[in-house]
């Protein structure tokens, strides 16, 4: 695809506090992929994800988005380019859905989005334009929150937790919405989660962390054949062995 979103490319990417949060990760992402990066609390996850808006800068090594360093240019031009949908959202409770959506392209000064086209992308109502996000519940704050990173038209996506505090059932469909979106934007997303369930069902490729490093990279399905290690393997076998039990209480 000629338009689909761009490639991301670790390139030996260290940070450390203290101890190594993310070490000499060396790691390519393809254009219009979908990628989950899953592992324990520590792992590195949010710290290799947020190094590639600039919101953590590395120690070491370099990062590319379709070839060009991030280091190059100033942050928020950067930002502007990347959209980032993260668990608490951060919607300006005083502005409406479509001034929450409208902030980022008018501080940027480039062209007011289409709010009501915006909106039916994430599945939403024209008219919820006008409400407050208090008047949202938070599957619907969330979906705001993909519109509003969609908005300036970045191709790449980084989503950290993005669903983490839904119920499990809104989740799903949000998940499965976001993964359609995902397909007929031709994204490059980037999607931090606890849930191996959902790695395995909306990504292309799981990329497993431990201790600052990679230890498991492969497909959904090449997990699920015990194929990615040993780290991948003990992920896996959570989802798989409560699959089990409920096939096995439904006898
Ligand atoms: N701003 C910071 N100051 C000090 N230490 C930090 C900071 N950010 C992250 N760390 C440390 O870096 C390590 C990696 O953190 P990170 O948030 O990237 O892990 P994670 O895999 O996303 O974890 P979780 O799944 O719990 O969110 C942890 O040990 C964490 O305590």
């Amino acid at each position: 695809m000629d338009d689909c979103g761009p490639e991301v490319r670790f390139e030996t990417v260290s940070k450390s506090y203290g101890a190594p949060a993310v070490d000499a990760v060396d790691c390519t992402i393809a254009g219009g992929s979908f990628v989950a990066l899953v592992g324990g609390s520590g792992a590195g996850k949010s710290t290799l994800l947020r190094m590639v808006n600039r919101l953590v800068e590395p120690d070491a090594g370099r990062i590319r988005v379709d070839g060009r360093d991030v280091a190059d240019g100033p942050a928020p031009w950067l930002r502007r380019r990347i959209g980032y949908v993260f668990q608490s959202i951060g919607l300006m409770p005083h502005m409406s859905v479509a001034e929450n959506i409208a902030l980022v392209p008018r501080i940027a000064g480039t062209a007011s989005p289409d709010a009501p086209a915006l909106l039916k992308m994430v599945d939403l109502p024209a008219d919820y334009a006008s409400r407050r996000p208090d008047a949202l519940s938070g599957g619907q704050r969330q979906r705001v929150g993909v519109a509003r990173a969609l908005a300036t038209g970045a191709k790449l996506m980084l989503l950290d937790e993005p669903f983490g505090a839904l119920d499990p059932v809104t989740r799903d469909a949000i998940g499965q919405r976001y993964r359609a979106l995902h397909q007929r934007l031709g994204l490059t997303s980037i999607m931090v989660t606890h849930d191996m369930a959902e790695a395995l069902l909306l990504a292309d490729r799981v990329i497993v962390m431990a201790k600052g490093r990679i230890v498991g990279d492969a497909t959904p399905a090449e997990m699920l054949a015990g194929q990615a290690g040993a780290e991948a393997d003990a992920l896996v076998a959570v989802p798989a062995r409560q699959a089990e039990a409920i096939a096995a209480l439904r006898g």
